[in-house]
């Protein structure tokens, strides 16, 4: 695989709470969430990598740390082989992947002001860049015809459209900075299936059309199996199962890739447990060894004890003893 997004062990941490006068007098240690805990990925430009997983397992802070929305404790992400930026460093303005990164979100209503026009939401990511007025207008009308709405909507208000119209919006703004990785943060999670299933052959035909790199978020195996070139299955801020869609899709190997994707039709469950026990322990304090084994119906001491390293495996990536043996 050539190697045009890379993200290398990269690890970011929240405090758990706020520190307090007592946690100041007594100089105790505020505890650490770990949002994602050493995750290292690859993917080829113009392809689709899905984030797998259940809600809390780090997907939409990996997503956010690809754009440079935050920054990683540790590790390094790399897009077309420059270090990506964080957009509140002086460094960003000069960088090269200045406007080649964009994010979309799930609920377009909570990232766009409800009473700007479409074309003010459209056109906004091109502000700082000195064009004239007749060029915004280019590129919106440009993005907007992308996206599949006409110039009856340049002057509506986000509050007058419906949620597919919204988020048509949303990617328009995206993507009128001609950028060259984009990451979709559940963008059809809050649509209904026939409006789902529009939006998404929508992001497949702009992905063709543009040569975009999707870093695509869901916790909907469904839509996973519909988007992904490749799947990357997060379990507590951890890849646990790297691989080529088909792969992983046909054959799931690490014990929580094989719950998760059991509900899901055609896929291979020989031999799988069909429910995952138990609830996601905690970010703040992830047990020892391999944080899925108190779910895990496989466990061993070994698998309490120290995390499994990288095993690949017919080009999957996975994370789990069963493969460490012999
Ligand atoms: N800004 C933040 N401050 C504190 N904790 C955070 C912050 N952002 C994320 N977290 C925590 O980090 C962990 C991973 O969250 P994240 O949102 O990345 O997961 P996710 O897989 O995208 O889940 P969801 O689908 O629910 O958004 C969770 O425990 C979450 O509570």
């Amino acid at each position: 695989m050539s190697e045009f997004l890379i993200v290398d062990s990269v690890v970011k941490t929240y405090p758990a709470r706020r520190r307090t006068i007592a946690d100041f007098i007594l100089r105790r240690r505020v505890p650490l969430i770990y949002a994602v805990n050493g995750a290292s990925l690859k993917l080829d430009r113009g392809r689709t990598l899905v984030l797998l997983g259940e809600s809390g397992s780090g997907k939409t802070t990996l997503g956010r740390l690809i754009v440079g929305l935050e920054r990683p404790d540790s590790g390094r992400i790399l897009v077309d082989g420059e270090e990506v930026p964080y957009v509140g460093n002086k460094a960003y303005v000069n960088s090269k992947l200045r406007g080649k990164l964009q994010m979309v979100f799930q609920d377009p209503s909570s990232s766009i002001d409800p009473f700007m026009s479409v074309k003010e939401i459209v056109s906004e990511p091109l502000t700082k860049l000195h064009l004239s007025k007749n060029e915004v207008m280019k590129a919106v009308n440009e993005a907007l015809e992308l996206v599949g709405l006409d110039k009856s909507f340049l002057n509506r208000r986000s509050s007058d459209l419906s949620g597919g119209q919204r988020q048509r919006v949303a990617i328009a703004r995206a993507i009128i900075t001609r950028p060259e990785l984009v990451v979709l943060d559940e963008p059809t999670s809050a649509l209904d299936a026939s409006i789902q299933a529009q939006i998404l052959n929508l992001l497949v035909k702009l992905q063709r059309e543009l040569n975009l790199t999707y870093v695509f978020i869901t916790h909907d195996a469904r839509v996973a199996k519909f988007i992904a070139d490749y799947v990357a299955v997060m379990y507590l801020g951890k890849v646990v199962e790297y691989g080529s869609a088909d792969d992983v899709f046909n054959e799931p190997l690490h014990p929580y890739t094989q719950v998760l994707l059991s509900s899901v039709p055609t896929v291979g469950t020989r031999g799988l447990p069909k429910t995952i026990i138990g609830e996601v322990p905690s970010a703040i304090s992830p047990p020892k060894g391999c944080p899925f084994w108190p779910r895990c119906p496989y466990a061993t001491d070994a698998c309490k004890a120290v995390y499994p390293q990288r095993r690949i495996i017919e080009n999957r990536e996975v994370y789990c003893h069963i493969y460490n043996k012999g």
